[in-house]
């Protein structure tokens, strides 16, 4: 990805953070289960998913397959791997709600499902059951795994 690809407002999120707001995620959900098993949304939904089984001791995972996004343009949803059942008793882990599709598409698949996620924007926000932090919808979340530390120039340079 360029950085001409990225839009202008970014919220960065270090490992030490998002570390911290899965757990803060597992700690909101301890009040609603036990849960049969996490639905992991890949690739996205599986390091959060990845914390919240720990923090639950959760051993069952399954994982719903979605592509939608890429880079930052969003185009048409395929759903490269489905999940059986109705998702009764199950837990639904995805990194981020934006505009909802994903989510849509995934509790058309699994409506008893609990569905939850990390952060949220407010068009998805409808959507999820459970979230730990809101950010504006025009601001592009950046994901550890998508991320480098580099050296930068000098604001008076910039
Ligand atoms: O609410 P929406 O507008 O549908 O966007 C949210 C989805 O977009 C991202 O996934 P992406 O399709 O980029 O795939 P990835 O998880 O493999 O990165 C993110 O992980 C969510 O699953
Ligand atoms: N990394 C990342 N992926 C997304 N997919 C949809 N919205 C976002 C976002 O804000 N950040
Ligand atoms: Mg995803």
């Amino acid at each position: 990805m360029s950085p001409s690809d990225i839009p202008a407002k970014t919220f960065p999120v270090s490992w030490w953070e998002l570390h911290r707001d899965a757990r803060a995620l597992a700690w909101r959900l301890m009040g609603n289960g036990p849960y049969e098993g996490i639905v992991a949304i890949t690739r996205g939904g599986m390091v959060p998913a990845a914390i919240v089984a720990r923090e639950l001791e959760i051993r069952l995972i399954d994982t719903i397959c979605i592509a939608s996004y890429d880079e930052t343009v969003q185009g048409e949803l395929v759903v490269l791997k489905d999940v059986q059942g109705d998702g009764t008793g199950w837990l639904i882990i995805d990194d981020l709600v934006d505009t909802g599709k994903t989510a849509r598409a995934v509790r058309e698949r699994l409506p008893n499902a609990h569905f939850a996620t990390i952060y949220a924007k407010p068009e998805g926000r409808p959507l999820v059951d459970s979230f730990i932090t809101e950010v504006s919808q025009d601001t592009w979340i950046l994901f550890p795994w998508d991320t480098d530390m580099q050296a930068v120039p000098p604001l008076a340079r910039r």
